[in-house]
């Protein structure tokens, strides 16, 4: 695909995140990419983050859209419901990113780059490859849980991507087309990794690009039992039969 100025959109998921959203919203505002558009998916948040977003979309009506939904209900669906959304309104390219800025903004022009001079359906932002790291403040039990996941995961389906979890990737419109949104089941965390193996599935090419994740300073993880449990059994429901889609 060769676009000179790509539609980029960002899409941000948020459930409590009212602290961290103005300043993510301010670090791409300050990206040199063009044509670049926000798009918080927020699930009804109890401490107003919706009404936040809505003012910063008052604020900047030409670049940042709110999409909101009535109650909780993962982010996997929310990640859906704004990726459907933004290739309704004619992105080129769909920035995947969390609210909390563990994910550097920084990183974003050069992930676009990439992903439209290389042959890559989609490039993720890597903490597992040479280059990449995480905090030194990120808890021990999160980098376990983690190193635990990628070789679950990767022995399971062999997907062979180092971060097969990480939440952080740029899509060509024409793969996120090409997946079959409604057909993605996955939900909580998982749905990194279902997406990945649905990319995979159809021979098409995940490029891992270095990234330093940080540790959230506010807010919380809404990490949960139920996501560790969905994200243990997904990977052999997708091996067995699911999630080709
Ligand atoms: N709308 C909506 N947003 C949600 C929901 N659950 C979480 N989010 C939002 O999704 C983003 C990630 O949620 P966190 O809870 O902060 O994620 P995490 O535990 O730090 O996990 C991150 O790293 C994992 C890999 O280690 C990733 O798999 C995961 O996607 C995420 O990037 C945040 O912006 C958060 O507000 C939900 O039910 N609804």
């Amino acid at each position: 695909m060769a676009v000179s100025s790509p539609k980029v959109t960002v899409v941000v998921p948020t459930y409590n995140e009212r602290e961290n959203l103005p300043a993510l919203a301010a670090l791409l505002a300050d990206l040199p990419v063009p044509d670049l558009h926000l798009l918080v998916v927020d699930d009804n948040s109890p401490d107003g983050t919706g009404e936040v977003a809505d003012k910063l979309a008052t604020e900047s009506p030409d670049t940042v859209g709110v999409l909101h939904r009535t109650a909780k209900d993962g982010l996997g669906r929310a990640y859906l419901a704004g990726m459907a959304r933004a290739l309704d309104e004619g992105a080129d390219v769909v920035v995947q990113m969390d609210a909390d800025l563990s994910h550097p903004v920084s990183a974003i022009p050069a992930m676009i780059d990439t992903l439209l001079s290389q042959d890559a359906a989609v490039v993720l932002g890597s903490r597992y490859v040479p280059g990449g790291s995480t905090a030194a403040d990120w808890p021990w039990t999160r980098k376990a849980l983690s190193a635990w996941a990628n070789f679950y995961v990767n022995a399971i389906l062999r997907l062979r991507v180092r971060d097969a979890t990480a939440g952080f990737k740029a899509w060509r419109a024409d793969t996120l087309r090409a997946i079959d949104l409604p057909s993605v089941h996955s939900n909580g965390y998982s749905f990194q990794v279902e997406m990945n193996y649905r990319t995979v599935s159809r021979g098409l090419a995940i490029l891992e690009v270095p990234i330093r994740f940080e540790e959230r300073v506010q807010g919380a993880s809404k990490m949960s039992l139920g996501v560790q449990l969905e994200s243990a059994l997904t990977p052999w429901k997708l091996r067995f039969g699911q999630g080709r889609g």
